[in-house]
């Protein structure tokens, strides 16, 4: 069982004299604690108040972290434990809201009845209308089945949830669009593509998310096939996208080319083949590929891959290594070889934290809070949308990725996901891309 990382806040009071802090700061560090955002809640003459968070891997190291604060002395003070992520989520992180005020009785017949009558005919007599009378066009639904929530496994969509909200709220603030969860207590591929073709023509978009392998390639086809709104399954392509932009940034930086380099898979689930896929679009010198799972392995070689047996052997082979297994702790320090490059993106838990990596010899590494797909879906589908487009298709997929790539400052992997150009920038490529291919409605 893997261990997973959580965040708790602590309430420590330090007086005011300078150097305490540090003195805690210390403290929380020899434990291996990773401190987050530090907000001062008070400054008095006597005493100081901060609200500290930090990152743990166990309950018990939060118990010594805290016992350890408390045997400082000199008047230094843990005065309480909390959990903000809990707290952040209580009664949801969405709702739906109305975009018009409803005063009086003028503003009630002007929204509803009689008046929204004439609108239905409106739309009625050219369905186009419907793009600008209502807000279809700019809300997509985040469909899940709940098999493969991040690296958490099959947990089901209702545990699923708190992921399919964190897109919604992701989607509005960087790209503007209404993200509506949509959680299915179905996984069997004709289900799910017939539920899904029958509630679409509420949204301008389908984003597929945290579907488990194999069933989100077929699912994922064959809604892509049957609709004619933008479909992307985004552990597949969102992931794809910003992947090759972080190893072509990680390239350019090193000095290597990426055709020039061989490139390793460890994991070929949903995210790894897609990545896999992409790659050998993008064109690498080789692209090999491990995976337990022979059924997962042969779809590598399908594409024109090559599967090898062991993650030793990728890691002994390859110049570019890239891991979403979900397992944590799975390449080994030992493992590394020098001047590799190393994107091991499971979430919550990388395969081998960018730290111990670059300790043991990368020359670059990055786990799945840098290299996550938050930089690529949000403007993809601002993009598709903008363009009407009916599908997304590979070049659009790859504008995406030069995009990022463009918007990375030097000395960064990939640019900052709250940097709000990049998805402006990914957006306006994507846009772009679609226009000249025709792909639109
Ligand atoms: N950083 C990101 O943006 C991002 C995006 C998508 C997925 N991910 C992460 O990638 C992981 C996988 O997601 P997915 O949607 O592809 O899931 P998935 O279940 O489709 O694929 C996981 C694959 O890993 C394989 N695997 C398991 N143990 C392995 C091992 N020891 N060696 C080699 N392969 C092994 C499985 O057989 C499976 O094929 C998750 O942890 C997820 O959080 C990260
Ligand atoms: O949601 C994320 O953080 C990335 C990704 O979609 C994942 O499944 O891990
Ligand atoms: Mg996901």
């Amino acid at each position: 069982m893997s261990q997973i990382q959580f965040i708790r806040n602590l309430i420590i009071e330090t007086p005011s004299k300078p150097g305490n802090f540090a003195k805690v700061a210390s403290a929380i560090g020899e434990l291996k604690g990773d401190i987050g955002d530090i907000q001062t809640i008070k400054v008095g003459t006597l005493s100081t108040i901060r609200d500290v968070s930090i990152q743990c891997t166990s309950e018990e190291q939060l118990d010594q972290i805290v016992a350890a604060i408390n045997a400082i002395g000199d008047g230094i003070q843990v005065h309480a434990v909390t959990d903000d992520v809990l707290h952040a989520h209580e009664g949801g992180k969405i709702a739906m809201k109305s975009r018009v005020e409803v005063r009086s009785l003028g503003d009630l017949r002007r929204i509803y009845t009689p008046g929204v009558a004439n609108v239905c005919k409106v739309i009625q007599n050219d369905p186009v209308q419907a793009d600008y009378f209502t807000g279809i066009s700019n809300t997509v639904a985040i469909v899940t089945d709940g098999t493969a929530i991040l690296g958490l496994g099959n947990i089901g969509p209702v545990a699923g949830m708190p992921v399919m909200e964190g897109k919604a709220v992701l989607f509005d603030q960087f790209a503007g669009i209404s993200g509506i969860p949509i959680l299915l207590d179905t996984s069997d591929p004709d289900e799910v593509v017939e539920t899904v073709k029958h509630i679409h023509q509420s949204f301008g978009g389908i984003l597929l998310e945290d579907i488990g392998s194999p069933h989100c390639f077929e699912i994922e086809e064959r809604l892509k096939a049957e609709l004619d709104i933008p479909v992307m399954h985004d552990d597949q392509h969102g992931t794809a996208v910003v992947t090759l932009a972080s190893a072509l940034s990680a390239c350019r930086q090193s000095g290597v080319e990426l055709s020039q380099s061989v490139v390793g898979q460890i994991g070929l689930g949903a995210a790894g083949l897609a990545i896999s896929r992409m790659f050998m679009a993008y064109g690498v010198k080789e692209m090999y590929g491990v995976d337990p799972n022979s059924e997962a392995a042969d779809r590598l070689k399908q594409h024109g891959g090559t599967a090898l047996d062991s993650v030793e052997e990728i890691m002994k082979t390859c110049d570019i290594v890239i891991a979403t297994t979900g397992v944590q702790g799975l390449i080994k320090p030992e493992m590394v070889r020098q001047g590799q490059i190393i994107l091991a993106l499971s979430n919550p838990n990388a395969e081998i934290e960018p730290e111990a990596a670059l300790e043991a010899g990368a020359a670059f590494a990055a786990d799945g809070r840098q290299v996550n797909n938050i930089l690529g879906f949000p403007g993809i589908f601002r993009g598709a949308l903008n363009a009407h487009a009916k599908d997304i298709t590979y070049p659009m997929l790859i504008a995406a990725a030069l995009a990022i790539l463009d918007s990375t400052k030097p000395g960064d992997l990939v640019p900052h996901p709250l940097d709000p150009t990049v998805h402006a920038n990914v957006a306006s490529a994507v846009e772009r891309v679609a226009n000249e291919e025709e792909n639109t409605i």
